[in-house]
């Protein structure tokens, strides 16, 4: 062990001297400073990420049935590339058995040693013994680490399970699949678990998908921020954690109440978004222009002819109009050339007429008795067509008429033009009844809502093409939220469709339609997915499953209840009236504060009730959490406030109720209010 320590110590100080050292050499000249600029960011990528893993460095030991021992850690250490590691890799191939053995499959191994460290020191050894032999006396046989892990206090933000990953979690983890692989199970199973150190994982084993990096998605950024600290702890800087709404770039003004985030999360919307496009691309008619002096008249075929190539050039809109407008300077060159030859013609026909004499003969004439070579000449061989051709690409006159015929357009103006101009090409939207229209109905200079986000994102990739930053592999977290708009944002960012998506239909929010993978996916991905399904539980305690299965019965019929590993305190509810409300949960938060300190307690309640918890200091003792923002969130104890008007705020609110219910690792609250009369219409 302390040979490890040493030898980690040394790699930190090289990597920092020699990032100290880069960062002091002054550059000599740009090619310099672009490489000078290139190795300081990989080493500061590599100190950040021995700094990550430096916190329970090294946490397994595996002994082999021929006697070889390998330690397990966050990272791989060696003296020597070829040596033997020091320490082995937690995703190496060689540290597989440490999570996928067991005494019936052993695979080779004799012990399976789990470690506590706090810093160097090891404060905690549990010992498996996985080949039938009896315990010497040299192995610990104590609780299981896992035991141990989950009993630890609860701290806000999520932690790594790299040293007590089970065996069908792993399994998942390490799958060699390259598409798509979809996580499915209850709440607590693991699902954020494996999504995060899949993708830590896809990082080390898949160089190619490594390479254009990893996005995590997450609901939002109060789950994201739960989850950030557990990658780094992986050795892991690298992944892209974002919202649908980072990813596009876009930060939405307001949030879309959800019939009109259902409605505009509808796939269907996207053909109407391509043809408002396609309507602003020329219509079919002549283009008149002023050149100079002259009127040039183009016959509507020569512009069919130029929208056909710029609309089956594959380009977007924005890009395809430099093509569309190159095509019409083609054929206006052409008709220059033309009409220029006419006239030249005309006017040494007229000359020849007056005076007798064929300009062109005296032409080739004079050029004879200079010695030079004599031609026959003609009106187009005066015509210079590249000098032309380059004028009219800078004539602003000329893009100002190729405008009318195929303007430059924003994402904004596509997704305006569709919901508001009752004339725009939408043959899906206009399918929609009156009400429904209205819904999505938007006025000039409205705010852009979060349901306009995978809108405008889809808009921009119709108009400039498809998003610059692309990645190897994505993760998306609580993927049933995503509406199939969303999906098409991610689609888009993954072009190998390499992709691990974790999610529980039981637990979809209010604008989801799907009601299976098939039915989210299929639209996009095909049948081509490779389902797992995780049926234990790591959160929520055995005893609060049971209180949520007729819950869960009306939700997810037919869904098999999962069990847990965990057990605790039967559920309580209190009961109480509205008026009584802030006095029962402030006398319920301080009575747990009390009986259990240091312990981190979730108030879950309908959204409009923040307001009045948030002025009655309830923060002081909780984190406060919307319901509809409290998927993938966990706490030691939760108390969730009213649960009729949590079903009753949103469509589908009884899956948010399931949601809040699920959130405690040890014990929980429910604060019924007796009146109604506070609950909100629907
Ligand atoms: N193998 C494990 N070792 C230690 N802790 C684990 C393990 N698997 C899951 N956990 C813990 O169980 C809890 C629930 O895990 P996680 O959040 O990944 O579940 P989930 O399926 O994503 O839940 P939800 O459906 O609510 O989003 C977390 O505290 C997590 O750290």
């Amino acid at each position: 062990m302390a040979v490890i320590g040493e030898l980690f110590d040394t790699r930190l100080a090289e990597a920092r001297a020699e990032l100290a050292h880069v960062l002091a050499s002054p550059p000599d000249g740009a090619a310099e400073a672009h490489e000078r600029e290139v190795a300081a960011g990989r080493l500061a990528r590599e100190v950040r990420r021995l700094e990550g893993a430096e916190e329970g460095l090294v946490f397994g030991r595996i002994d082999l049935a021929d006697t070889t021992v390998l330690r397990i850690g966050r990272i791989g250490l060696h003296r020597d590339p070829d040596d033997l590691p020091l320490l082995v890799d937690w995703r190496a191939e060689a540290a597989r058995p440490f999570y996928e053995a067991t005494p019936v499959h052993p695979m080779g191994l004799r012990r399976r040693r789990h470690l506590r460290l706090a810093g160097r020191t090891v404060t905690g050894l549990s010992d498996e013994l996985l080949d039938g032999s009896a315990p010497t006396g040299q192995d610990v046989i104590g609780d299981s680490p896992l035991t141990a892990a989950l009993q630890e206090k609860r701290t806000g933000r999520m932690g790594t399970a790299v040293a007590t990953l089970q065996a069908e979690q792993d399994a998942i983890v390490r799958s060699p699949h390259r598409g798509v692989t979809v996580v499915q199970g209850g709440p607590g199973t693991g699902k954020t678990v494996v999504a995060l150190h899949r993708a830590a994982y896809v990082l080390y084993a898949f160089p190619k998908a490594s390479e254009r990096g990893v996005l995590v998605l997450g609901p939002n950024t109060r789950f994201l921020d739960y989850i950030s600290q557990v990658l780094p702890s992986l050795g892991e800087n690298d992944v892209v954690l974002a919202t649908c709404e980072e990813l596009a770039g876009i930060a939405p003004d307001t949030a879309a109440p959800v019939e009109a985030a259902r409605l505009k999360g509808s796939a269907a919307l996207a053909d109407d978004l391509a043809a408002v496009v396609r309507s602003r691309q020329a219509p079919d008619d002549d283009f008149d222009v002023r050149i100079g002096r002259e009127r040039i008249r183009l016959p509507a075929e020569e512009v069919v002819q130029a929208r056909a190539s710029a609309q089956t050039s594959g380009l977007a809109h924005n890009r395809a109009r430099r093509l569309f407008k190159e095509l019409l300077i083609d054929a206006l060159v052409r008709e220059l050339a033309r009409s220029g030859a006419e006239e030249l013609d005309r006017i040494d026909a007229q000359v020849a007429q007056l005076t007798g004499l064929d300009l062109d003969r005296v032409a080739a004439a004079d050029l004879r008795r200079l010695g030079m070579d004599a031609a026959p000449a003609s009106g187009a061989d005066e015509f210079d067509a590249d000098t032309v051709r380059a004028g009219l690409l800078d004539d602003d006159f000329l893009d100002e008429a190729v405008e009318e015929l195929w303007p430059r357009l924003t994402p904004g103006d596509v997704v305006h033009t569709l919901l508001a101009d009752p004339d725009a090409p939408a043959p899906h939207l206009r399918r929609l009844g009156d009400s429904e229209q209205a819904l999505l109905r938007r006025t000039p200079g409205a705010p852009w809502t979060d349901a306009d986000v995978p809108l405008l994102d889809e808009a921009a990739s119709l108009v400039d093409g498809p998003p610059e930053r692309t990645f190897g592999h994505v993760v998306v977290d609580e993927a049933q939220e995503l509406t199939a708009m969303q999906w098409r944002m991610v689609v888009r960012r993954c072009p190998g469709r390499s992709m691990t998506l974790v999610g529980d239909f039981a637990q979809a929010g209010p604008a989801t339609v799907a009601r299976d993978w098939q039915q989210a996916l299929g639209p996009q991905l095909g049948r081509r997915f490779d389902l797992r399904t995780l049926t234990v539980s790591y959160r929520t305690t055995q005893e609060i499953l049971a209180t949520t299965e007729d819950l869960l019965a009306r939700i997810a019929p037919g869904r098999p209840a999962i069990r847990s590993i965990r057990h605790g305190e039967p559920p309580r509810t209190l009961t109480t009236a509205s008026t009584s409300l802030l006095t029962t949960l402030d006398r319920e938060l301080r009575d747990q504060g009390t009986a259990h300190p240091g312990e981190l307690t979730g108030v879950i309640c309908a959204d409009d009730r923040v307001e009045q918890f948030m002025a009655a200091g309830v923060e002081q003792h909780a984190r406060l959490v919307p319901a509809s923002q409290a998927r993938g969130l966990e706490f030691d104890a939760a108390i969730v406030v009213d649960p009729d008007r949590i079903t009753a705020a949103r469509p589908g609110g009884e899956r948010d109720l399931y949601v809040a219910l699920t959130r405690a690792t040890k014990r929980l609250c429910t604060i019924t209010v007796t009146d109604a009369a506070e609950t909100p219409a629907t």
